[in-house]
């Protein structure tokens, strides 16, 4: 491996794999043998830029990523009509990629994304995944995320809070639970989803959430993550779910924080330095944000416990280990970032490769900020909420909007709710 290979390692990794180029966003079918191999090529990559320390610093690839993205909202804005039903995630996922990276967007691309996401909103509240499709909890959160990144009066006023609080009443189960959509299936991304949007808003009620702790905590299991519904596998996008929710509702005391810290610990790699989702899997660039993300979290409710012995001043986990894996073998050298080498670039694991950078470059506790970036000083992104994953400003522009116009209570006597 030559000085030129290392500078773009993705680039080392095609050639030595035989894989085509990472410019087309086909899926690749890479066999077990090929992933095998791949997996020791990550570690030879890193290890190299471990031991020689001659070697460039990794760069984050900023013109690229932006490119990338800037294409993507743009597509989008042309693509309104489509009937893709993950559209509210794509202006999320795009929005936020763009503030982490300090790229602002233009006022009238804001507009056509707030037109376009009141469009998904449905009769009955909530947004759906396109326009005329049914309303469900995972785009309701992304599109109350994307609105409250934009950040504008425009944005704010295309959000109903009060047919936005029926639908979560609607969905809301006597156990505390949520379904995704009415009719569907409880998992514990639905409680995020609805502690998240409720709480942004300003519209939760007492018994809006009922219950929700108890639930949440059945969810974790004997390995110390939690599963999507009790007595399922620990899992980090799961994981994130519940704590985040927990923390937000003031309940993460609850959790066994000293097991769930443990088995989050255990799920950085010891030679990637990425995060694996579940125990005994491959490490995956989009668990840089649902597995790292959980450490800020886990401050949050130790500190709230008053237990000074693990709030110390560490992430407890490898920051720069982390920051190396996802700048060294998760960016497409032609913007984009990826779950690992031998994968497409994607929206999704542009969003949380980068939000997982964020958290591993800042570290916020009791106001004091231990900043640490691997590389150039322009490595550096914005810092993100760990709760919402949105920049922190706009998380306090959001509550600080919402709190003026409070929603009346009334409306849930109203609703049928146990
Ligand atoms: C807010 C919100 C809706 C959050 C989503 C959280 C999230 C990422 C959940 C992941 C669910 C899951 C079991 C993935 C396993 O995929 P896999 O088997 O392909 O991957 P693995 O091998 O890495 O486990
Ligand atoms: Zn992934």
């Amino acid at each position: 491996m030559d000085m030129e290979e290392m500078s773009t390692p993705l680039r080392y990794f095609c050639k030595k794999h035989n894989l085509e180029s990472f410019k087309d966003d086909k899926v690749k079918t890479v066999t077990s043998t090929q992933q095998n191999r791949i997996e020791g090529t990550i570690q030879e990559v890193i290890n190299a830029y471990r031991q020689n320390n001659t070697l460039p610093q990794p760069t984050l690839l900023r013109e690229q990523h932006y490119g990338y993205l800037k294409k993507g909202l743009h597509n989008l804005s042309d693509a309104y009509e489509s009937l893709d039903a993950s559209r509210p995630w794509l202006c999320y996922w795009i929005l936020h990629s763009l503030e982490l990276l300090d790229e602002p967007v233009s006022t009238s691309v804001c507009s056509d994304v707030c037109r376009f996401l009141a469009r998904c909103q449905s009769p009955t509240g909530g947004f759906a995944g396109g326009p005329g499709q049914q309303a469900h909890l995972a785009p309701t959160y992304a599109a109350v995320s994307a609105l409250c990144i934009i950040g504008t009066q425009e944005a704010y006023d295309v959000i109903d809070r009060e047919k936005l609080l029926d639908f979560l009443l609607s969905v809301k189960q006597p156990d505390g639970s949520f379904v995704m959509h009415v009719g569907g299936e409880v998992d514990i991304r639905s409680a995020y989803c609805a502690v998240s949007v409720a709480s942004l808003t300003n519209i939760t009620t007492p018994k809006l959430f009922e219950r929700t702790p108890g639930w949440i905590v059945s969810c974790q299991n004997w390995e110390g993550g939690l599963g999507g519904v009790p007595g399922m596998e620990a899992h980090g996008g799961y994981t994130f779910c519940g704590t985040a929710a927990m923390v937000i509702l003031g309940e993460g005391h609850m959790l066994n924080l000293k097991s769930l810290l443990r088995w989050v610990a255990y799920r950085q790699m010891r030679f990637e330095g990425g995060f694996q989702g579940r125990c005994n899997k491959l490490v995956d660039g989009c668990y840089s944000f649902w597995q790292a993300g959980l450490l800020p979290l886990l401050h949050l409710a130790l500190f709230r416990e008053g237990d000074s012995t693990l709030s110390t001043s560490s992430w407890m986990f490898e920051r720069q280990a982390l920051q190396e894996y996802i700048l060294l073998c998760c960016q497409n050298p032609d913007g984009g970032l990826l779950d690992k080498p031998g994968k497409s670039r994607d929206f999704y694991h542009t969003c949380y490769c980068l939000s997982g950078l964020s958290i591993a470059q800042h570290f916020k506790i009791r106001d004091v900020h231990h900043k640490l970036i691997l590389g150039k000083e322009e490595n550096r992104l914005a810092p993100t909420d760990p709760v919402y994953n949105i920049c922190p400003e706009k998380v306090a522009q959001a509550l600080e909007h919402f709190n003026l116009f409070p929603v009346p209570l009334q409306r849930e006597a109203a609703a049928n709710v146990s």
